[in-house]
């Protein structure tokens, strides 16, 4: 906070409520006995309390996870009204190492901030934290999402979001190739965490080969030795190198803002299909690959499982129901490229207006009077 504070005096052009734009509300997060920082973003309630996941990463400033935190919210609201879903847009970030910085105190410390919120919003897991961390904010909250089967959660909500992205790779080798055979491409897989890695198991499952990167050792040889169980090949590469891969598909699994200027030019893929929350640097950048001639997926429809699995928790969870809508991720990503084909315009731009429509529509029919709710001032009946 004091960082935020000092940056914002010394640079006039750091203006918060410009830089919220459009959102409703941001909490900043301080709690120096456990060490917590962290900036809680909600961008619309609109179609309901704001859902999303909190992320864990060591930011270079408080400026960058504000950033972070404000672009991630906008991205679920779009994410939610796309998957159909009664929920608004908010995302958390925690400033720090996952790898280092973590302590159950910290995570019941952001548990009772996410609690002051009384119920405006709902969160889980995303990069840098488990469901672990979560069952010590369940302590001081009811409002977490992607809780352990365990304590009566749908569990681990990395599951659908990999199955969706290996839905939204059909359905773009259908488009593609003319049918939705995951076998015979190649993948460039970034980011082997718990989306990344669970995709790329799949993918080896049904007899890839692959390229991979992440900046830690333990996945990478973890994925060789799956490789090497089922007789396939994965040829590692340097962070930057994977952008310049010979393959048939880019999977980003790790972090967002890697479609941007410097790295599209060096793309030799023909799609791009991946977990990461908000790919495109800029959205001009999906117009760039549709010139380029590449089919880019848009992320917040290929990695609606993890929330079609967490807001289903909420209605009291039915693996059926998730599973039914995440088989429908296929039928949206294929309605999207096709939409985008015969208009000769970019994805993108298709699937944000799909987004507005949704929420045009909701924003309606939350304004009907339902004669039950009691109003909040007293009415002569
Ligand atoms: N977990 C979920 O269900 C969902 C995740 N997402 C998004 O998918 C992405 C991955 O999420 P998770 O797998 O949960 O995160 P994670 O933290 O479990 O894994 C991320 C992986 O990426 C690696 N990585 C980080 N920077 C990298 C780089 N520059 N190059 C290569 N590898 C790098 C990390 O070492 C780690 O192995 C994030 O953008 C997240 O917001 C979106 C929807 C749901
Ligand atoms: O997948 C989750 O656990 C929460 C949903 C979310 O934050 C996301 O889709 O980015």
């Amino acid at each position: 906070m004091e960082s935020l504070l000092t940056e914002t005096m010394s640079r006039q052009s750091f203006d918060i409520f410009q830089e919220m734009k459009e959102h409703e509300q941001v909490l900043f997060c301080n709690d120096p006995s456990t060490g917590l920082q962290a900036i809680i973003a909600i961008h619309d309630t609109t179609l309901g309390p704001a859902l999303g996941g909190c992320r864990m990463y060591p930011y270079a400033s408080t400026e960058e996870a504000l950033k972070d935190a404000l672009r991630l919210a906008k991205g679920m609201t779009q994410k939610n009204a796309a998957a159909d879903l009664d929920f608004g847009g908010g995302k958390a970030v925690i400033i720090g190492d996952p790898r280092k910085d973590k302590t159950p105190e910290m995570f019941r410390a952001f548990g009772q901030y996410v609690a002051s919120l009384n119920g405006r919003f709902y969160t889980g897991t995303d990069m840098g934290t488990t469901m672990d961390d979560f069952v010590h904010a369940l302590k001081e909250t009811e409002c977490i999402v992607g809780v352990p089967e365990a304590y009566g959660g749908n569990g681990d909500s990395s599951i659908p979001t990999a199955q969706g992205v290996i839905n939204s790779i059909k359905a773009v080798t259908e488009v593609l190739f003319g049918d939705s055979e995951l076998t015979g491409r190649t993948y460039a897989i970034q980011g082997l965490g718990k989306v990344g890695f669970k995709v790329a198991k799949m993918l080896i499952e049904s007899g890839n080969d692959l390229y991979v990167s992440d900046i830690f050792e333990e996945p990478i040889q973890a994925i060789k030795d799956l490789a090497n169980k089922h007789n396939r090949r994965v040829e590692v590469l340097q962070a930057e190198e994977i952008y310049k891969a010979d393959a048939d598909i880019f999977v980003p699994c790790a972090t967002g803002g890697i479609l941007n200027d410097e790295t599209i030019p060096e793309l030799r893929v023909k799609a791009v299909v991946g977990s990461a929350n908000n790919q495109l640097a800029e959205d001009r950048h999906g117009e760039m690959l549709h010139e380029k001639g590449i089919l880019y997926a848009p992320d917040f429809i290929v990695n609606s499982g993890g929330l079609i699995q967490v807001a289903d928790e909420l209605y009291g969870g039915n693996k059926e129901r998730v599973l039914k809508k995440t088989k429908a991720i296929y039928d949206a990503i294929l309605t999207v490229l096709q939409q985008s084909k015969e208009q000769q315009i970019p994805t993108l731009v298709v699937a944000n207006e799909m987004c507005e429509e949704r929420i045009r529509k909701r924003t309606h029919r939350n304004n009907f009077f339902v004669p039950q709710l009691q109003p909040k001032w007293k009415v002569r009946k």
